[in-house]
């Protein structure tokens, strides 16, 4: 699974990976019982596989404050972060103004995806983020991506459709949309309105 010669490191990433998968699934279903869904969590939970990505960004020349990673929305369905205490990661609140996330040693940050946002019919946001890197430390980080099976469809649940809540987006295959983020056209589309492009239903429908 890793370059012979480390076994230590694969064991605890394995056992990292697993358990991240765990918290995942757990606030997916917090998710959906406060959606009222819990009695049918099995139809409408995505079933999916965790990429784990680990990621080094440098520390900028001194005094320097320096993109470490281009603003976007995360185009897995969600994301779970962990960094080793040097804070870099931001988010975009309503007002345009980035917030610099400063995570405790055991805290974990959840990121809704595109695909989550359309699942929820719009309810959960996808928040724009990004890394800046200021100071001397190198920052260290590990993100876990919640990547759907093949062939899953990404729909909203009926329960979340209604006169006051019409369909806002179509039903799409993860993978079409994934593809499509990355695609050429795509490129000159600010991350944020990829989804929006690709799946809107305009007027939305209610059902
Ligand atoms: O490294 C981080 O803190 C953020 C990573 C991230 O947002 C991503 O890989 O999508
Ligand atoms: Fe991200």
């Amino acid at each position: 699974m890793w370059p012979d010669g480390h076994p230590r490191f694969c064991n605890t990433i394995h056992t990292m990976a697993t358990q991240i998968e765990e918290l995942n699934k757990l606030i997916w279903l917090m998710l959906i019982d406060s959606y009222g869904l819990g009695d049918k969590w099995e139809s409408v939970m995505i079933n999916y596989k965790t990429l784990v990505r680990f990621m080094k960004y440098m520390a900028p020349p001194p005094g320097e404050y320096e993109r470490g990673l281009f603003a976007h929305t995360d185009k897995p369905v969600s994301t779970i972060i962990c960094d080793d205490q040097v804070s870099g990661l931001e988010i975009e609140v309503n007002d345009g103004q980035w917030i610099k996330l400063s995570l405790s040693p055991s805290s974990f940050c959840f990121v809704v995806g595109d695909p989550l946002k359309a699942w929820s019919n719009g309810r959960l946001k996808a928040v724009n983020h990004r890394v800046m890197m200021s100071g001397d430390k190198d920052r260290l980080s590990l993100a876990a991506f919640a990547i759907p099976v093949e062939g899953t469809i990404i729909k909203a649940p009926k329960e979340l459709i209604d006169k006051q809540h019409p369909q806002l987006y179509k039903d799409f295959d993860f993978m079409d949309f994934f593809l499509f983020a990355f695609s050429d056209p795509a490129k000159h589309i600010d991350s944020g309105e990829q989804l929006q492009a690709f799946a809107s239903l305009s007027p939305p429908i209610s059902h």
